[in-house]
């Protein structure tokens, strides 16, 4: 350590929760800072010790609207071209240091528009594609990978910024997703890894109180590539969740979905002809001064 501190907020979308930093923070080496204050076991206290990633923000307040570029570093040090939870995590973050509602988030996989709401933030998440290219899928995959075998889990791939591998099963809950997942997550058809995904469907009377009502509903549980374990909510994810429902026929519908991860309720649209969006709640949690390891 130099002893050299930086000043961090931890926020969290449906518990999906992260470290955030202005871009221009004394943090010569972000992927040591992120292994370091992301454990799970010695990282940043607080309610949960640790977090699922750092959120490096670089923030034009003259732009119309206000612009920010979001580098998401996570627990194992990769970088990922998207996070719907941390984009929404952005939009409140730049909402608070502007005063603006209307936010456009550039990310790896391309720009993102987002409003923020007191009932909500609604983050555009781009077009969903299964595209063997897109997802990206092995060069010898002979088209995309729909209700296919993979290790032992039936899954359907999607890129929704990042590529998700979903299997509908009965029950999230009845899944030991830690030993399911890695298998997927590694194989040889995802040269870029994949995050594995559970869907189960959910009845409406098993919102939570004061969820926002959608006509259908799914509970979704989801094992993270650069986390390497499960995160309290994916916000890609359940967008991957509804737009392979609808691939798979297990959904018809253009209205919003509630998706259910362990940490929340989020509403899904996901139209047959244009961008998806995710909506949810985001919550700052607090402020803390954190050294910063020697590069
Ligand atoms: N939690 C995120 C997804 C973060 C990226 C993912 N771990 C990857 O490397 O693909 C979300 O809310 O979308």
């Amino acid at each position: 350590m130099t002893g050299t501190t930086v000043t961090a907020e931890k926020y969290h979308g449906t518990e999906n929760d992260f470290l955030v930093l202005p871009a221009d923070a004394p943090v010569p080496d972000r992927a040591a800072f992120a292994k370091t204050h992301c454990d799970r076991e010695t990282g940043v206290g607080g309610e949960r010790t640790g977090a699922d990633g750092v959120l490096f923000l670089d923030l034009d307040p003259s732009a119309s609207p206000v612009r920010v570029t979001m580098t998401l570093v996570q627990p194992d040090g990769s970088i990922a071209e998207m996070c719907g939870n941390g984009a929404r995590v952005t939009a409140v973050w730049a909402a608070r240091a502007t005063g603006a509602s209307e936010v456009v988030i550039e990310t790896p996989a391309g720009d993102r528009h987002a409003v923020v709401q007191s009932e909500g933030v609604t983050v555009e998440m781009g077009r969903p594609s299964f595209d063997p290219a897109d997802v990206p899928l092995a060069h010898d995959a002979d088209g995309p990978l729909i209700e296919t075998d993979v290790e032992g889990l039936t899954v359907t791939a999607v890129n929704t910024g990042v590529p998700h591998a979903v299997a509908f099963v009965d029950d999230v809950d009845a899944v030991d997703l830690e030993t399911v997942a890695p298998p997927v997550r590694h194989a040889d058809v995802f040269p870029e890894g994949a995050n594995v995904t559970l869907a189960s469907r959910a009845s409406l009377g098993d919102a939570r109180e004061g969820a926002p009502g959608a006509p259908a509903a799914f509970r979704q549980r989801t094992f993270e590539r650069g986390v390497e374990g499960e995160t309290l909510a994916c916000g890609t994810g359940a967008v991957a969740v509804v737009a392979a429902a609808k691939r798979t026929g297990r959904l018809d519908t253009e209205g919003p979905v509630r998706v259910s991860p362990p940490g929340g309720d989020l509403v899904i649209v996901v139209p047959d002809d244009g961008p998806a969006t995710l909506t949810g709640p985001v919550e700052r949690e607090f402020e803390v001064d954190l050294e910063v390891p020697a590069s």
